[in-house]
């Protein structure tokens, strides 16, 4: 029987090809990348294989790598995570694909009780190099269940990581990571700006580390802490603040683990913080953000942390969904109450 030795971190040095891609043409990349490079490394879900994905991110994948490797599979999620984990246990590298994450809940029970444990169940003879993706988040007028937030759920369970890529070339880097891991990772995709906008992506493989938030702007009166498709709003209000308030902006990249260093070495500058995330107030990742910061900083804080989310209702309709998701003027306002404080 395989078993897996923690990733090689072969990340590529220096990379001069690039391609444009958006966000979820990098993930087909570099799902295409690792496919290549490992033979261990297989697809599956639902419609993932002819089809090419109901978001079109295996696109081309079955006709490349062939059936055994890109693989349809009933509309069963606790059926494709349970086999899944059984062929990560024996010494494949299966990237399970959850059509949205609204649908990620049959398989839960597989994730938290049996994924996220094989290495302690087994004392380490076992471990569960799964990755499961999922497209979340609001902004793209789906129907209820399509559009919610719920990351905080897998990064509250020990022995999961959780990662979610804000740009094209942090997705491929960081799910180059995820299928590395020796561990299962929650890769989440978020779909409102899969086609967003492109970047230049390095066609060659490369890892972005789990656990290592990206600055995104530097700035010495308040830290705000984002992640996914909620980065481009935070920025844009930074932009509109810029002359009145000096904003920095943390992008998390890895929900867990937290890059906790990158955290309080940017509030221990400024003293002042945000968090603006899509998912309800209550019970999000914002609150654990704060909680590190008391822990760790407690002495540099200046006001109140403010945190600029959606609503603790189920994610609204259509019509409602703008005023449900924070956009650039509320992130402002948030980040002025803090400021002004
Ligand atoms: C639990 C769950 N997973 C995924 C989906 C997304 N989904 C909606 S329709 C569909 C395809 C259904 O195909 P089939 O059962 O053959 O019915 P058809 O619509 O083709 O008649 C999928 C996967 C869903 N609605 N519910």
């Amino acid at each position: 029987m395989a078993t897996h030795q923690d990733s090689d971190s072969t990340a590529a040095a220096d990379v001069s090809e690039t391609e444009n891609l958006t966000l979820v043409q990098a993930v087909r990349d570099g799902l295409a990348t690792e496919m290549e490079r490992d033979e261990d490394v297989v697809v599956m879900g639902e419609d993932v294989g002819k089809n090419g994905g109901v978001f079109r991110a295996t696109e081309g994948l079955y006709d490349e790598f062939g059936e055994n490797r890109v693989i349809d599979t009933p509309l069963a999620e606790s059926g494709i995570v349970g086999t899944a984990i059984g062929m990560a246990a024996y010494g494949l590298r299966p990237v399970a694909e959850m059509q949205f994450m609204g649908f990620i809940y049959p398989a839960f029970d597989q994730i938290v009780s049996h994924a996220a444990r094989l290495r302690t169940r087994s004392r380490g003879r076992y471990t569960c190099p799964l990755v499961v993706r999922a497209p979340y988040g609001g902004g793209i007028r789906a129907p209820e269940h399509h559009s919610e937030s719920t990351e905080a759920m897998f990064v509250h369970q020990p022995g999961l990581k959780v990662a979610i890529p804000s740009t094209p070339a942090d997705a491929k880097g960081l799910l180059t990571s995820a299928i590395r891991s020796p561990d299962p990772v929650i890769f989440l995709e978020p779909k409102l700006i899969y086609r967003a906008f492109r970047e230049e992506v390095p066609t060659e493989s490369y890892e972005i580390p789990l656990g290592e938030a990206a600055v995104r702007r530097e700035g010495s009166d308040i830290s705000v802490y984002t992640w996914g498709a909620m980065t481009r709003p935070t920025l844009e209000a930074a932009e509109n603040l810029a002359g009145e308030i000096d904003v920095e902006v943390v992008d998390l990249r890895s929900l867990s683990p937290l890059d906790e260093e990158t955290i309080v070495d940017s509030f221990e500058k400024t003293g002042r913080a945000a968090v603006v995330h899509e998912a309800p107030k209550t019970g999000g990742l914002g609150a654990e953000i704060i909680a590190t910061l008391q822990e760790e900083a407690l002495l540099y804080q200046e006001a109140p942390v403010e945190r600029i989310t959606g609503f603790d209702t189920p994610f609204p309709l259509y019509a409602l969904e703008d005023y449900y998701l924070p956009e650039a003027a509320r992130i402002e306002d948030g980040i002025r109450n803090a400021v002004e404080f």
